[in-house]
């Protein structure tokens, strides 16, 4: 709807006043932070002038330390300003830049004002503080905007619901103080803008979506109530910018009590945190904790094995089928996927109460000073009523005892002069040290020869029992390899604990056992081993985390869940995720959410689904949703473009050639990221060895770090999560995608496109075509 020119001309000069504003306020604060700084240097350069320093007597000390303590007090309160005014002036820069995206008029009931309220990424008040100027996108009114049509509307305060009309709803784009299109919107927020937003051509970053966030997409972003909050939404529906805003409105919201390192966001790989993280500091915020699962698993358990990571474990099972122990392993993912591995563990873990536990006997100098079943003995000596990591507690105390006194034995030991005679001469002197001040206090002592050898003994004993010490207290003597194994090593006592173990059983039981010997976890292993070490050692909780999103949740397994529940014990969870795109091989086809419902009990469960897509245009939506066996939940959002194409190719040079056109059609017309999507990381680099001559290209790995613009051959399974605006689907034949198992791989790569789609293929078609 186009503004007569006069109230356009309104609109302008509002603009330019605000702008102006702003202006001043950089200039003001530019000349603050100038001075701040400057005296921050000059705190720094004197800072040793104005301290007393005096260490002659105690009352002087004492007056050093204060002394210091002040000058050091003022010094951390002028950084602190320093960087607060850093932050504002930011916030203002960017504010120059467009102060505003929106409009909304709105009269409460009862009143006869209706106020004017724009929003921006940020709040600024007018000089006499009495006015805002901007509000800040996230303040309770601002959802209105988000909320409604023009009409009545209300909107949740933390002292109640606030009643009244809408009276208009208007947009704008501004750069550079002008406003370059302004409209007033009816029903949703502007298609206008969000046609304009998404026709644009993508970048290596992922961008804001604060102009023009949805309605749904509102209510997950402000939703405060629930425990676990599950957002489930096809490609491209937003579920990663809608949770990125959650986490900037979370920030705002509750900014006294909650900061960024407070957050963690479990992403599906490196490279997905690097693409998306500019959308918060753009947003004027800090970024949250970001890692992956695998990463935590390093972290945990990389000192002791060797883990498999998930993609690894994905190029297995995309690959392998073939071999002969195929079949077996994908029985065992599936089985130690599930939360009823979880239930045999807890079982095994009562059975280890009493019985089972495999320790390791402390030896020294190639002698068992205490054996492996004198621990046992004693362990199970213990009230069996009380939890096993009580009873280890118990039990290092009594080893450091037991360690204690051989200590003492040890000291008279023909080993110990030998080592004295090796002493260097600074050890010597430490050991007469310490005799000389002993002497102070003993009366009666004189300094033969005797007493200096039992000093030096007793330092040569302490020195290596003191690893012996801290290996007890980290526990080094249980041997949770062996607890984990014997559960495998064990067929009777596995059937005992499970009555539904998997066909392949003994094959799966004996890989597992082989690989654990060798010190190497298999992804699915990794987590049940981590749950069955805390079990018996002590849950290693983290409890300064408040809040844990996890992206592409349907690639994590119940197991996975159930864990991540026990780490974070005082954290809210948002779980975003697709079961359509549940690529990984524990995820039963038909799977759904549903069970992620019993993990804090519907009650403190909400589900939102996303329905509409935005990513991609109503073709390539279109196109996309007929690969999917239940596609009914699909809208694509109207954004016209050219019909995906399918193309059959006789062989692989023919392939290469088409696919080199293809790329330089699609540069020529200015698309700048491009994907050219692989099935996996072997075939990535047979297309990029056939292509590398023709085309300037990048091949993305699992250790790419970072997204770029250009173009990117890439295994579908690393795509998660990102966007390209145009993909090249490298051979979608029957060969590669043909299995049930891989059409939401599938499914995955060809959305990742934005604008242009366009598949190849060699011999027979892919069955998920349309
Ligand atoms: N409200 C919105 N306004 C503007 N753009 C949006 C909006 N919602 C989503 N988009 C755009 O749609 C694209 C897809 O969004 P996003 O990556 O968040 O979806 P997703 O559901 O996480 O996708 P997938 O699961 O397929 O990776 C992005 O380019 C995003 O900017």
């Amino acid at each position: 709807m186009s503004l007569p020119e006069q109230e356009f001309q309104a609109e302008q000069q509002r603009v330019t006043r605000v702008v102006t504003e702003i202006d001043e306020r950089i200039d003001h604060l530019t000349e603050k932070l100038g001075a701040i700084r400057e005296e921050v240097v000059e705190i720094r350069n004197n800072f040793w002038d104005d301290v007393t320093v005096n260490l002659d007597e105690p009352d002087d000390i004492i007056e050093t330390y204060v002394s210091l303590k002040q000058q050091a007090e003022v010094l951390s309160e002028r950084e602190r300003n320093h960087r607060h005014a850093q932050n504002q002036l930011k916030k203002l820069l960017r504010l120059h830049q467009s102060p505003y995206f929106g409009r909304i008029d709105f009269t409460e009931t009862g009143s006869d004002r209706t106020d004017s309220i724009y929003l921006g990424i940020g709040s600024l008040l007018n000089a006499t503080d009495d006015e805002f100027l901007i509000y800040d996108w996230r303040a309770p009114v601002s959802s209105l905007y988000y909320d409604y049509p023009p009409g009545p509307a209300e909107y949740e305060t933390p002292d109640g619901t606030v009643h009244g009309e809408l009276e208009l709803k208007r947009q704008y784009i501004i750069r550079d103080g002008r406003i370059l299109s302004l409209f007033d919107t009816g029903v949703t927020i502007g298609d206008e803008l969000l046609q304009e937003v998404l026709g644009k051509h993508s970048d290596s970053q992922m961008k804001s979506i604060v102009a023009t966030i949805q309605r749904e997409q509102n209510r997950i972003i402000r939703n405060t109530t629930s425990r676990l909050l599950i957002v489930q939404g096809a490609a491209g529906s937003g579920k990663t910018s809608a949770a990125l805003q959650r986490v900037a409105y979370l920030l705002y919201r509750f900014r006294e009590s909650l900061t960024a390192d407070q957050i963690v966001l479990f992403s599906p790989n490196t490279m997905f945190n690097s693409y998306v993280s500019t959308v918060l500091p753009e947003l004027g915020e800090e970024n949250m904790q970001q890692t992956t699962f695998i990463e935590y698993l390093e972290h945990r358990l990389g000192r002791d094995f060797h883990i498999e990571d998930p993609l690894s474990q994905m190029e297995y099972v995309l690959t392998a089928m073939g071999e002969g122990d195929y079949e077996a392993r994908i029985e065992g993912i599936t089985f130690k996927s599930a939360t009823s591995y979880l239930e045999m563990l807890e079982r095994y873990v009562a059975h280890l109460g009493r019985e089972g536990l495999v320790f390791k006997g402390i030896r020294f100098r190639g002698e068992t000073l205490i054996s492996s079943e004198q621990i046992r003995t004693q362990f199970y000596t213990y009230e069996p009523t009380l939890p096993i990591p009580n009873r280890m507690r118990l039990l290092t105390e009594w080893l450091l005892e037991e360690l204690r006194a051989i200590s003492k034995q040890e000291l008279e030991k023909g080993w110990v002069d030998e080592e004295i005679e090796l002493l260097d001469p600074e050890t010597y002197l430490k050991a007469y040290q310490r005799l000389r001040k002993k002497k102070q206090f003993t009366e009666n002592s004189f300094d033969d020869y005797e007493k200096e050898r039992d000093q030096l003994a007793y330092m040569v004993v302490q020195e290596h029992f003191k690893k012996l010490r801290s290996g007890v207290k980290r526990l080094r003597f249980l041997n949770v390899p062996a607890v984990y194994r014997n559960l495998f090593a064990n067929e009777e006592l596995a059937r005992r604990l499970h009555d539904d173990l998997p066909a392949r059983w003994q094959e799966i039981a004996a890989k597992t056992v082989e690989l654990v010997n060798d010190a190497y976890l298999a992804y699915e292993d990794a987590t049940p081993y981590l749950y069955l070490k805390e079990r018996l050692e002590g849950f290693q909780t983290n409890n300064s985390i408040r809040h844990v999103f996890v992206d592409e949740a349907q690639d994590y397994s119940p197991f996975q869940f159930a864990f991540l529940k026990r780490l974070f014990p005082r954290a809210k969870m948002t779980v975003l995720g697709y079961f359509n795109q549940a690529i990984y091989a524990h995820a039963n086809p038909n799977s759904s959410f549903d069970w992620l419902n019993t993990l804090y009990g519907p009650e403190e469960t909400e589900l939102f689904v996303l329905t509409k897509s935005y990513r991609s245009t109503r073709q390539i939506v279109e196109f996309t949703k007929e690969m999917l066996r239940d596609n009914a939940n699909i809208e694509p959002f109207n954004r016209p473009g050219s019909e995906p194409t399918v193309q059959q190719l006789p062989n692989h040079s023919e392939l290469a050639a088409r696919i080199t056109d293809r790329i330089l059609q699609l540069q020529g017309e200015g698309h700048r990221t491009i994907g050219l999507i692989c099935k996996t990381a072997a075939e990535s680099r047979q297309a990029y060895d056939a292509l590398k001559g023709n085309l300037d290209l990048r091949l993305i790995t699992q250790e790419s770090g970072s997204f770029e613009a250009g173009i990117q051959v890439i295994p579908a399974y690393l795509a998660k999560g990102v966007e390209f605006d145009a993909v090249v689907i490298y051979n979608a034949s029957r060969e590669q995608y043909g299995r049930e198992s891989e059409r939401k791989l599938f499914y995955t790569a060809c959305t990742r496109a934005m604008h242009e789609l366009h598949v190849y293929f060699l011999g027979e078609k892919s069955p998920f075509l349309p």
